[in-house]
């Protein structure tokens, strides 16, 4: 190698180093699952001539999914196609892999945070020479530490914003996680014509459940309630808790043709939960709700207060018909 094509290569990696740089800092200021993969995904192949990015992610009880997809709104889901969640990801090292079609090369990169393996990064790039064995990787593999050690951040971020907006004893959003999912759908539907529903329902007699059970029965049949509502429900639908014993479920795309046969499988998954008092013994639990569609248009608001004020009107008119009963609120 010449002189002059040491100077090249020098400065090449200076300016590679640079733009390193400046990558992990637009990576430390994520916070957001959204804006980390996206600068991940996107970013990345974008700043450093690739043509794709994946993640590979351990994720063995699940819970990394659920928190993402809690945390990103259903357009924003889509980012998750190009990650890949296992129960056990293969340790590897830093090294050249065969790449899927259409790509011709493709890097690999642990990532690892305090000896804990999080999984892998892969970089693809149609180019065959991009990606070779014997290749330098150290610039790579200390991005990827960046990488590990901003997933980490980011995750215990998303977890503080969550407990922030979750009720404790259920799990359920709280009313202002609600109110913001409720917004965030809202404008998503004046955007691009989407409807959804929203559910509004109430345990029945449930006053009667604490006074003849205890509050610790009260307690758990309301923690089944949440679970039985999860069970039933998609994971990018919402369940709030609004107050006592007052639920809400936001259901994102959920078109009015379906929704009958919706509130139909929770009146039914209610009927059927189990809820034990602190002698054993079984307590039925039915509920009475209201449900109502909602198509968002430009230029109209309507507030989440306004939605709950018409569903419980209805809600009323469900308990005077004599409970377990579940009415629709379209005029
Ligand atoms: N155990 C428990 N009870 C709660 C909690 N929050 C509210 N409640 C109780 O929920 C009950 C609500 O009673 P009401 O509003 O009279 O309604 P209800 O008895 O279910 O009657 P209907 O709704 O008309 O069928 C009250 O007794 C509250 O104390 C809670 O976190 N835990």
């Amino acid at each position: 190698m010449d002189l002059q094509e040491l100077l090249d290569n020098a400065r090449r990696n200076e300016a590679l180093l640079r733009r390193l740089q400046a990558f992990e800092l637009q990576l430390l200021s994520c916070q957001t699952w959204f804006d980390f993969l996206t600068l991940l995904l996107d970013g990345l192949p974008a700043q450093f001539d690739l043509d794709a990015a994946t993640l590979k992610v351990c994720d063995p009880d699940g819970e990394l999914k659920a928190a993402m997809l809690q945390s990103l709104d259903l357009e924003q889901g889509v980012l998750l196609n190009q990650l890949e969640f296992q129960s056990r990801v293969p340790i590897i090292d830093a090294a050249p892999i065969a790449p899927p079609p259409p790509w011709q090369s493709g890097l690999a990169l642990p990532l690892l945070r305090n000896d804990v393996y999080l999984g892998q990064l892969r970089l693809y790039s149609t180019n065959p020479a991009r990606f070779q064995g014997g290749m330098a990787t150290d610039f790579m593999q200390h991005l990827a530490a960046v990488i590990a050690a901003c997933l980490m951040m980011v995750k215990q971020s998303e977890e503080q914003a969550r407990l922030a907006l979750t009720d404790p004893l259920t799990g359920a959003e709280n009313r202002r996680g609600f109110e913001r999912a409720y917004q965030r759908e809202w404008a998503r539907g004046q955007r691009q014509y989407h409807v959804f529903a929203m559910i509004l329902l109430d345990l029945d007699h449930f006053k009667r459940v604490n006074d003849v059970h205890g509050h610790g029965t009260g307690d758990r049949a309301l923690k089944a309630l949440c679970r039985t509502l999860k069970s039933v429900m998609r994971p990018t639908d919402h369940i709030g808790r609004l107050g006592g014993e007052e639920f809400a479920v936001l259901l994102p795309g959920c078109q009015p043709d379906q929704l009958h046969a919706v509130v139909n499988r929770v009146q039914q998954a209610i009927r059927r939960m189990t809820v034990y008092n602190d002698l054993q013994q079984p307590v039925p639990m039915t509920a009475s709700g209201s449900f109502v569609s909602l198509t968002p248009r430009p230029h109209q608001n309507l507030e989440l207060a306004q939605v709950i004020d018409h569903l419980d009107s209805y809600l009323y008119q469900a308990k005077r018909n004599g409970r377990d009963c579940f009415v629709s609120a379209e005029q």
